[in-house]
């Protein structure tokens, strides 16, 4: 493990009426523990969970659209806000990683077709073909498998996003060995609960206000998906009934 602490910093120069204070994990939010190698943000929509990967990734000097710290392109590469309020504290500092968000892949992948016209072999760490010539998915899996390795944390908002169930469970197998034998850190946002059941992880919640550890089978993502498979078709009735008209 290398980042053991975030803490907020300046909490008197805050205006609690600004994004991204508004939201109020964050605005409750003080000082995090982070105690194990892979660590998972999980929280209803809007809860405040890209905000702080964003905002770590800012500290990392990692490019806030996606990338390490050598990718500088502009595309969406915006300013973290709550960055200028946060600290990273490490043991031992280090500056490998890499930042991926499923929403902005497109544009790294661009990013990776240029660096290769450019004469950089930059296919090479991304499966040895353009990232846009490979499925959605196949991409995801193609930077997990290549790119990731070695002394280095990774943040990832919503990895699953193109995952097929199957390749859900393969990436459990590469979180396994990226942690286990390589040392990788992990912080992944996520609504899966695939991804959630890894064993050794820790689960923060976002929910009600703060951000505090939770237990797997505590997530909405455990219960909803357990209470929908276990009864379906209840359920199903129940959520899609005609509402008497008024
Ligand atoms: N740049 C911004 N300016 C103002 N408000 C923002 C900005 N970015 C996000 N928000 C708001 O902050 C809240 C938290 O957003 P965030 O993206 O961190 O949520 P999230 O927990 O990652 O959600 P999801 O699970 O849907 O990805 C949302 O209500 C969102 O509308």
């Amino acid at each position: 493990m290398f980042l053991k602490r975030i803490s907020l910093l300046n909490k008197d120069n805050v205006d609690f009426t600004q994004y991204p204070f508004t939201i109020p994990a964050i605005e409750s939010f003080d000082e995090l523990e982070l105690t194990r190698n892979i660590t998972f943000f999980v929280g209803e929509n809007g809860s405040g969970k890209s905000t702080l990967l964003e905002a770590i990734a800012e500290k990392c000097d990692f490019n806030t659209a996606g990338g390490g710290r050598n990718n500088t392109y502009d595309v969406h590469a915006s300013n973290s806000v709550l960055g200028d309020y946060i600290r990273l504290s490490w043991m031992p500092k280090i500056t490998n990683g890499f930042f991926m968000r499923a929403e902005s892949f497109y544009h790294f992948a661009t990013h990776i077709d240029e660096l290769q016209k450019d004469g950089a072999d930059a296919y090479r760490s991304y499966g040895g073909r353009s990232l846009h010539e490979q499925s959605h998915g196949e991409s995801f899996f193609s930077l997990f498998q290549n790119r990731f390795n070695g002394r280095a944390i990774y943040l990832l908002d919503e990895p699953e996003a193109a995952l097929s169930p199957q390749r859900q469970l393969a990436f459990l197998r590469i979180l396994h060995d990226l942690t286990v034998k390589e040392g990788c850190q992990f912080i992944i946002a996520t609504h899966s609960p695939i991804l959630l059941g890894y064993p050794e992880a820790s689960i923060l919640s976002f929910d009600d206000g703060k951000i505090e550890e939770i237990d797997y089978e505590q997530t909405d993502h455990y219960q909803i998906t357990k209470y929908f498979l276990d009864h379906r078709e209840k359920f199903l009735k129940e959520i899609l009934k005609e509402e008497p008209e008024s």
